[in-house]
This record gives structure tokens, sequence and C-alpha cells, in this order.
């Protein structure tokens, strides 16, 4: 019997060169995201973690490298359905009156093509807000939620469309210790289910049983591929620059 064909990498960013404000901030990055993987990039403040899931999701242009997603070129590539992408912390409610289901049913908008929503769709839409603690919130306007509660609409968003990749920009910014678990358990669902998983994160936190590898960027390049280091955050890994205040009475564990 011969083995499988292994599935292509859900992300293989090769050499990758990227400018922003005319000043160089990607300098040659690799980064591999296999199905079924979860991916912590780390670094300091500024060091282009943002700007890498940016390339990934083509929103940066590359000036070098290449990018392939599932297997095919970026320029080829039209299955964007199968990427859930939750952007760095910003306001899910951005001045428009939706309600937690109408921001949580766009995630939807590549399955049911334009047609009316059926009844699947709606049950992802309440399966997604179920994961995330929201369901009961689903017909408020999300300009009432709070910060961390808006995350997990975005989250939500992401997570509707069951995409085999998910990208998170800092999910874990600004967010209780509670909301923290529930990201951790709903992470863990997704990737029992086989998704590839990239996390932009400060701290590994409660996430850490979930990392597979750590990828931590210094000024545009990968200082470190490799495992996580066990009960860590970034401090302990090659390539952190502490830059970022701790309370002194805040467990460092939580903060972003
Ligand atoms: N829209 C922009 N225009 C110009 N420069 C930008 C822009 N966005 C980011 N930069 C610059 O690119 C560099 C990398 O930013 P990036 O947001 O990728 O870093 P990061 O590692 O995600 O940082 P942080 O941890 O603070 O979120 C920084 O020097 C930043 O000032």
């Amino acid at each position: 019997m011969t083995d499988p064909i292994p599935l292509a990498p859900a992300v293989r960013l090769r050499d990758a060169v990227a400018s922003r404000g005319g000043r160089p901030v990607l300098r040659g990055i690799d980064l591999t995201v296999r199905p079924g993987e979860v991916v912590a990039l780390l670094g300091a403040n500024g060091s282009g973690k943002s700007t890498t899931v940016k390339a990934v999701i083509g929103s940066v242009p590359l000036e070098h490298g290449t990018l392939d997603l599932f297997g095919t070129p970026y320029r080829s590539f039209r299955a964007w359905h199968r990427i859930g992408y939750v952007p760095q912390r910003t306001t899910a409610a951005s001045g428009v009156p939706a309600t937690v289901r109408e921001v949580v049913s766009t995630g939807r908008l590549a399955q049911h093509r334009l047609l009316p929503f059926r009844r699947k769709d709606r049950a992802a839409v309440d399966a997604a807000l179920d994961a995330v603690g929201m369901l009961d919130r689903a017909g408020d306007g999300v300009a009432d939620l709070s910060g961390g509660q808006q995350q997990r609409v975005l989250i939500a968003r992401a997570l509707v469309g069951s995409p085999e990749l998910l990208i998170m920009d800092e999910p874990m910014a600004g967010v209780d210790a509670a909301s923290q678990q529930v990201l951790a358990d709903t992470l863990r669902a997704e990737v029992d289910r086989g998704a590839a998983v990239l996390l932009v994160l400060h701290e590994l936190g409660p996430l850490e049983p979930l990392i597979d590898r750590a990828v931590v960027l210094r000024d545009g390049c990968v200082a470190h591929d490799g495992p996580p280091v066990p009960n860590t955050g970034l401090h302990a890994l090659p390539g952190h620059d502490h830059v970022h205040p701790h309370a002194d009475l805040t467990p460092p564990r939580l903060l972003a």
C-alpha cells in the first residue's frame, strides 16, 4: 500500500519582502502552516506580525517572495471561503447599526452565494454564536457590546464558514480570563475538526497547550521557528524584546 499524498500546507510563505509607508517591514519571511497545525506568531511591537498575516490574506502586497495557499499560488487562489480571518482588535460596530446575528451572518456570504439564507446557514450562525457564548445576545446591536464581547462576535464571524484555515491577529488582546478560556476551547474544537490555525500573540497564555509551533519575528525576520518553550510566554523565546509594560499586580501571562 502506498502512503497517502500529504496535504498541501494551508500557508506557504517563502522569502517574503514587503514595505509599509515606504519602509521595509518584512525582510525575507518564511512561514508554513500545515493542516491541523496551530502556529503562534510572536515578536516585539513593530516586528512585523500583523504585516505578515496581512500578506497572507493578500492585503499587503509582496515585493519579493512567494505565497501559496492550500497549494495554489496566491495569484490564482479564489477559495477565500476556506479562510477565516479575525483582524487585530477593532470595533465590530464601526458606526453601522447591525445586530450580532447580522455581523456573524456576513461570514456566511461565500457559502450561500447571494441566495436567501437557508436553514443550514441559520444553524451555522447559531452554532458559531453558541461556540463563543454569545447566542443569547444574537438580537442585540454590536454597538451595545463590550470590547471583549465584540471580539467574540468577530471570532464567531470567522468560524461560521467552517474555515480550513483560521487566522487571528491578537485575539486575546483586552479579553478577560473567562473569554480567553472560551476562545481556547473554541480553537481546540476547530483543531479537532482539522483546521489549521495561525495566531498573532504576545503571550501564549491559556492557548499554550494548543500551540504546535512558535515563529518569533525580530525586525522583519524570523528569529525562531520551533516548538514553544513550555510554561512560558514570549519572554522566554529567542528574539524577544521586552517592550510592553507589566502592571505590578497583574499576572504576566494575562498581559496582551
Ligand atoms: N499602515 C501602515 N503604514 C505605515 N507603516 C505601517 C503601517 N502599519 C504598520 N506599519 C509599520 O510596520 C511595522 C510593523 O508593523 P506591524 O503592525 O506588522 O507590527 P506588529 O509586530 O504586528 O506590532 P504590534 O505587536 O505592535 O501589533 C511598524 O514599524 C509599523 O510602524
